[in-house]
């Protein structure tokens, strides 16, 4: 026995080993969970010490197997013989070999039914499949044919057990589950026999007569616009089998058969089986059917109050600080678009070539949340490496400053022309003056191979995202007030309701507007925000923005298909 117990002790070490052994082999978190679970299981390592014992037992003691008792009896009396008899006597010693032997000689291959003979003469592509239900679900959907009352399979899941098994396709006509005829049942009551069913389930089925071509569609990949929870859906056929996701997740495409319901599967997740989403032409008609009245008022609200809750600078560029602050009105219109219902975005994985033109970095929050002074604390990290660019103004220069420097000097007229153009990226007026980042600023600032820094009111986005410039979209985010009231104690604000831009320290209600703005911020564009960075703590904030640039530079990211082929 004590020879027993050490090789079970080694093979507990082997088992309890295994698991960080097989860990790089092992891709989702969620499978890394079941190998631990599964090789601590106590009832597995009982198993083995079971199974130990009887191999100690009746090989180390072979050809002893067979009338065993008797022959230790012949053998005679040494006390640890007399203890092994007395150890074999005992009955549940007796049972436990018993049931060892009962289960090794159980055969576990699947015991199929004999095939019916009431099968008629017209019926004869009839399939009998069985299949084995664990926790799973089956992954496919059925319907009762409109014309005839057949009961369909109406879809396959990818990657779910059905469409594992290869057994089950679309189309085929269901007869019996378990011996049940259902052409009289509804597919509600089907299913309520599927779902109490335990361990095999047999169907009798006719095929359907077009069988599904195996898609050959090439693989694609979403960004998800908009937050999905299946059961929240009165309209999805069937909740069980849909995939709940958050914005910002890559979802795989795994078929548009159907035009309504597409299946998809996250991207990041080991598990093969495909869920039911929108479609996004059917997300899109909903969201048209569902919003219009309130959209329009909401647009309405937010503009009002973005004058000076959306307020940006040209700050950074300029020497002037007296004058340095909300300078000018947003003249772009704010209304909400309809054309830019936020469903899905095909995405596809993109990595800077060394050398070759950087993303342009696209800086927006609510005003005073600390876009500025993480810009300036870049530029002060690495000025070869990021820069911003210089921007336009109408106003005439003063003695102390240099064309091209602080200002791009140029006559109102020439300013409306540009603006007619549309050669600004944004542009303002202020005491009477033009204000404006040119697209060429920016080209500038990317031709000299830089990381430009621009930051713009959030609407503006969109007519940045062309595969030119590939935005690298940052949010910054204010903490809770409570952290803002903290954290800001010594800082100052540049009042925009004073004409003469004097700094003044924070008040509540600029910590009221700067976190109902970020909220209002992140609610309408947050589908465009790719990091997302909270400024509680300024050192903090600012690491976690230069670790997000490094990545982009460096990693692979996910982008608009449709700026990969200009
Ligand atoms: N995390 C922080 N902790 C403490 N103070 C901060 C933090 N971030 C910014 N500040 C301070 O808040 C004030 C406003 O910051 P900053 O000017 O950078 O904001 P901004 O977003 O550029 O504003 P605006 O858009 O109005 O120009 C400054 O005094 C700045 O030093």
């Amino acid at each position: 026995t004590r020879s027993a117990e050490t090789k079970a002790g080694n093979l507990y070490e082997l088992l309890s080993a295994l698991p960080s052994q097989l860990q790089p082999h092992v891709d989702s978190p969620d499978d890394s969970t079941f190998i631990h679970d599964m090789f601590g299981e106590r009832s597995l390592h009982s198993l083995v010490k079971v199974n130990l014992l009887y191999v100690f037992l009746f090989s180390a003691l072979h050809p002893l197997k067979r009338g065993l008792s008797e022959e230790l009896q012949v053998k005679g009396g040494s006390g640890g013989i007399r203890e092994l008899l007395k150890l074999l006597a005992k009955p549940h010693v007796k049972s436990l070999l018993s049931v060892h032997d009962t289960v090794a000689q159980k055969s576990y291959d699947p015991d199929l039914p004999p095939l019916p003979d009431d099968i008629d003469d017209d019926e004869e592509s009839v399939k009998i499949i069985r299949l084995v239900k664990n926790k799973e679900p089956l992954g496919a959907t059925i319907k009762c044919d409109e014309h005839t009352g057949a009961i369909l399979v109406a879809r396959i899941m990818r990657g779910g057990a059905a469409d594992r098994s290869g057994l089950i396709r679309v189309g085929d006509e269901l007869r019996e589950v378990n011996g049940i005829p259902v052409d009289d049942k509804k597919p509600d009551e089907i299913l309520r026999i599927l779902a109490q069913s335990q361990g095999a389930i047999t169907f009798k089925i006719i095929p359907g007569i077009k069988e599904e071509a195996p898609s050959k569609e090439p693989k694609m990949f979403v960004k998800t616009l908009f937050d999905y929870e299946p059961a929240e859906d009165k309209v999805i056929p069937c909740k069980e089998a849909g995939l709940t996701f958050k914005r910002g997740d890559i979802l795989q495409i795994m078929s548009q058969d159907d035009a309504t319901w597409w299946q998809a599967k996250q991207d990041s997740h080991a598990n093969p089986r495909a869920g039911l989403i929108p479609s996004k032409e059917f997300q899109e008609r909903r969201f048209a059917l569902r919003q219009p009245a309130t959209h329009v008022f909401q647009a309405q609200k937010i503009s009002n109050r973005r004058s000076s809750g959306f307020r940006r600078s040209f700050r950074l560029s300029r020497r002037d600080k007296k004058t340095n602050k909300s300078m000018y009105e947003c003249k772009k219109s704010e209304q909400y678009d309809m054309a830019d219902v936020p469903t899905y975005e095909e995405v596809t994985p993109h990595r800077r070539q060394s050398g070759a033109m950087h993303r342009l970095v696209v800086l927006v929050g609510p005003a005073g949340v600390g876009l500025n002074e993480l810009k300036t604390k870049l530029l002060i990290s690495d000025p070869r490496h990021f820069s911003v660019t210089v921007p336009h103004t109408s106003r005439p220069k003063r003695n102390q400053e240099i064309d091209g420097v602080e200002y791009h000097f140029i006559s109102k007229n020439i300013f409306e022309t540009d603006i007619q153009n549309n050669k600004f990226v944004e542009h303002g007026e202020y005491n009477g003056n033009y204000y404006g980042t040119s697209l060429d600023s920016v080209h500038s600032v990317l031709s000299k191979n830089k990381v430009c820094l621009l930051d713009v009111q959030p609407h503006m986005i969109k007519h940045l995202r062309t595969a030119e410039f590939k935005p690298y979209v940052v949010f910054v985010k204010p903490p809770p007030i409570e952290r803002l009231r903290e954290t800001r104690r010594n800082a100052k604000v540049i009042s925009g309701k004073d004409d003469k831009g004097s700094a003044t320290p924070f008040s509540e209600e600029d910590f009221l507007e700067m976190v109902s703005t970020g909220q209002q911020m992140e609610s309408q564009y947050g589908h465009l925000f790719e990091k997302v960075i909270v400024n509680d703590d300024l050192t903090a904030a600012f690491s976690e923005l230069n670790g997000a640039l490094k990545k982009m530079e460096t990693d692979t990211h996910w982008i608009p298909i449709r700026w990969t082929h200009s």
